[in-house]
């Protein structure tokens, strides 16, 4: 026992499954996150906010307060900082022990490929971590394939619209979390990336996930419908910068009555509505997913096809 340690509700885990429980325990409001979990041999302790079945009694060292710590933003066992502060770094890599490195971005998110270089600040020397998202485990590696956790709410809602046995066209797919995510209410997923690091990463997905209705496909995605026609109930485009080039091959994949998921960077409301339609469309709706700059988000058209 140390000073400063408090007794309370704690629910034992194995420590393999230890972040999928405590991503659980997030969901239904259960982790109590100003304490630290508790390693005890080949179990980890979770503190909790109240008694659940199972729960038992122990002590608990809180952690620092927070606010105290530099801004950052969280990639499985990676942090993000803002500047390089490598005091800083220390501290965050000491405030969780999910956590192995702190890294600092070497420039924007940039090029074909959508990715960053970074500089490591505190921890191991590796930009490759595991993200737990709603279940299923990413291989990532930041510095060579474009991944980000803040789209796992839309990937989820995606899922969600799914009629059972779609068949889906991922055709900017990345390290694959739409496809994988939306893969149990599909037939067939035909996820496409330009990048061979992102489409490597993804056959590794593919696997630890188990899942077995997953096509990875390197390719551009200008291609797709001279390789798979006019086959598919859904397709998802988000490369929201250039996606609207991409329409043109979106309406060449999607059967009509099915859906396309069109996410691109705007800054003003129904900004592509005259691009979208162009095409032959039955509905459109449009949804704000997440600010990018000041005046700028990323929206999302959701493009029911017309005949
Ligand atoms: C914004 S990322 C989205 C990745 C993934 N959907 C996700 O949410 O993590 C866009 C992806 O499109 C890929 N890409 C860029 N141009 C492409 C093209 N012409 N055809 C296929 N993939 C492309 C990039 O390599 C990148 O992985």
């Amino acid at each position: 026992m140390h000073a400063g340690d408090e007794e309370g509700w704690g629910l034992r885990v194995p420590k393999r499954e230890a972040e999928e429980r405590r991503q659980d325990l997030i969901a239904r409001g259960l982790l109590d996150r100003s304490r630290r979990p508790r390693a005890d041999g080949a179990d980890l302790l979770l503190p909790l906010t109240e008694e659940v079945p199972g729960a038992e009694l122990a002590l608990f060292a809180a952690f620092p307060p927070r606010e105290d710590l530099p801004r950052h933003e969280l990639v499985g066992g990676i942090a993000i900082m803002q500047d390089e502060d490598v005091a800083g770094a220390v501290r965050i890599l000491a405030s969780r022990p999910s956590l192995h490195t702190v890294v600092v971005p070497l420039s924007a998110v940039e090029g074909e490929f959508r990715t960053r270089s970074f500089r490591v600040l505190a921890g191991e020397p590796t930009t490759r971590t595991t993200v737990t998202e709603h279940g299923h485990r990413f291989a990532v590696d930041l510095s060579h394939a474009y991944f980000s956790a803040r789209l796992s709410t839309e990937r989820q809602r995606i899922r969600s619209l799914m009629a059972p046995a779609e068949r889906l066209c991922d055709m900017f797919a990345g390290v694959g979390p739409f496809a994988i995510a939306c893969s149990a209410r599909a037939s067939l997923v035909v996820a496409a990336d330009l990048n061979p690091a992102a489409v490597s990463l993804m056959c590794e997905n593919i696997g630890r996930n188990r899942v077995t209705n997953v096509l990875p496909v390197l390719a551009d995605a200008a291609h797709l419908p001279r390789i798979f026609g006019r086959t598919f109930e859904r397709v998802v485009m988000n490369l929201p910068m250039e996606s609207a080039g991409f329409l043109p091959a979106a309406f060449a994949l999607c059967r009509p009555g099915g859906t396309i998921h069109f996410y691109t960077l705007q800054d003003a409301e129904g900004g592509y509505l005259e691009r979208i339609r162009a095409f032959p469309v039955k509905a459109v709706t449009e949804r704000r997913v997440r600010s990018y700059s000041p005046g700028e988000w990323h929206a999302v058209y959701d493009i029911v096809v017309g005949e």
